[in-house]
């Protein structure tokens, strides 16, 4: 963590930190409420075009695509701020805490959002594209290909991507709420070299900022360095969600994939992205695991629960063989064929979770039958694995 270190040390690490940053050529920003918003509620216009300013302005004519920032890179913005602009219009004076009035004053500020983007990165000449995601659309994995596809071309057609959760649709249980999980993922999705997470504190510290004797602490290289740091609830805006606790779980998630991550405030943001040594920096892990099982055990939230016996926890765990009816005993959840599922053992613990083939209606009948018995009584679409091996990480 930001253990002291001698003067040559600190600044060969520094530098090594500057050029990781300095080297991503596309970059994934994500900005909070509490950043883009007065403290009377509502958006804080000039706080946005300074954000929008420090983003980049386009590159000289004729050179590289105007998608890019003026040192050639690709840049996807992760805005909240949604619900707090909304607020204002509706007469809501603070930040409602019911889904509905959330989902309401959404709606109004997401259109208030995007037409204040729109503006600001005009002033660049530059066009920005909406992507409102759920979780779904970063989980299922026919969704998050329909996700990449639009993010790309909005790269290659040089607008900038500007993405939010699709707050109106999202129902509690399936949503993220922050925004700092999704822009780990949008980081994942694009193969991002760097994620920056603004927000209104300038890095990440051993305890609340305010508190005398906090530090700021300089880097994570991994879990060790965040041993005994206090990672606290949301700040005083009283628009953020999730706090340090949200941001320091995406930058797990994004370093998990192989990606650095910088945190840092807004006002920091042109320094941030230029390697200074502000705000904390997360190293990536060194081992990149396959994206897709990675995404499957952080990304989703499990729909539902299979009940292992032994024998079927040894196959899969031990042996990483599917998951046959056979071997469940129990189902638990409301889950539709495609799901992300839990696979516990006798004791509730889960094991591993995996991509269901089937709905939950439909297991009951299926349990503790082999296959061959299934396609017999059933027909052959019953031969399939209740959750194939390509479909399972163990947990
Ligand atoms: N250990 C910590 N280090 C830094 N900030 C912390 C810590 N614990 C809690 N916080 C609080 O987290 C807040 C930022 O989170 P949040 O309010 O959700 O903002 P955002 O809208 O940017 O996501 C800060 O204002 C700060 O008060
Ligand atoms: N999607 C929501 C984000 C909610 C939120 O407050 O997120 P954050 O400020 O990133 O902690 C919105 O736009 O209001």
């Amino acid at each position: 963590m930001g253990t002291p270190k001698g003067g040559s040390e600190a600044t060969a690490q520094n530098r090594r930190v500057r050029d990781a940053v300095t080297a991503a050529r596309r970059v994934v920003v994500k900005i909070g409420s509490s950043s883009l918003t007065t403290a009377t509620g509502g958006l804080a216009d000039e706080r946005l075009d300074a954000l929008v300013d420090a983003l980049g302005a386009p590159p000289p004519a004729g050179a590289a695509p105007a998608s890019r920032t003026a040192d050639g890179r690709e840049v996807v913005l992760v805005s909240s701020g949604a619900i707090a602009a909304g607020l204002a219009p509706l007469g809501l004076a603070r930040r409602p805490r019911d889904l509905a009035t959330q989902q309401a004053a959404a709606s109004v500020g997401q259109g208030l959002l995007i037409g204040r983007y729109a503006a600001a990165f005009a002033r660049h000449g530059r066009t920005v594209g909406q992507v409102l995601l759920t979780v779904d659309d970063v989980t299922r994995r026919a969704h998050y290909r329909n996700a990449y596809r639009t993010l790309r071309k909005l790269l290659d057609l040089r607008a900038v991507p500007i993405v939010n959760e699709n707050d109106t649709v999202a129902t509690e249980e399936i949503r993220f709420g922050d925004n700092d999980r999704l822009a780990a993922l949008v980081a994942a999705l694009v193969d991002a070299d760097l994620l920056v997470l603004l927000s209104d504190v300038d890095a990440l510290w051993t305890g609340d900022p305010s508190r005398p004797g906090s530090r700021r602490i300089a880097e994570v290289r991994d879990e060790a360095d965040l041993a005994g740091v206090d990672i606290g609830g949301t700040g005083r805006s009283g628009v953020g969600t999730g706090g340090m606790v949200t941001k320091v779980e995406a930058a797990r998630i994004a370093t998990g994939f192989g990606i650095p991550v910088v945190l840092t405030s807004a006002t920091q943001a042109v320094a941030a992205l230029a390697g200074e040594p502000v705000g904390t920096y997360f190293h990536p892990s060194l081992r990149r695991p396959a994206a897709r099982l990675f995404w499957l055990a952080h990304a989703t939230s499990p729909r539902g629960r299979l009940h292992l016996d032994p024998g079927a926890v040894a196959a899969v765990v031990g042996r990483r063989k599917s998951l046959l009816p056979a071997g469940i005993t129990a189902v638990d959840g409301a889950f539709t064929a495609g799901d992300p599922v839990d696979l516990v053992d006798t004791s509730g613990a889960p094991v591993a979770r995996g991509l269901v083939n089937y709905d939950a209606v439909e297991l009951p009948g299926l349990l503790g039958r082999s296959t061959a018995d299934l396609a017999a009584a059933l027909g052959p679409a019953y031969e399939r694995e209740v959750v194939h091996r390509d479909d399972l990480v163990l947990l």
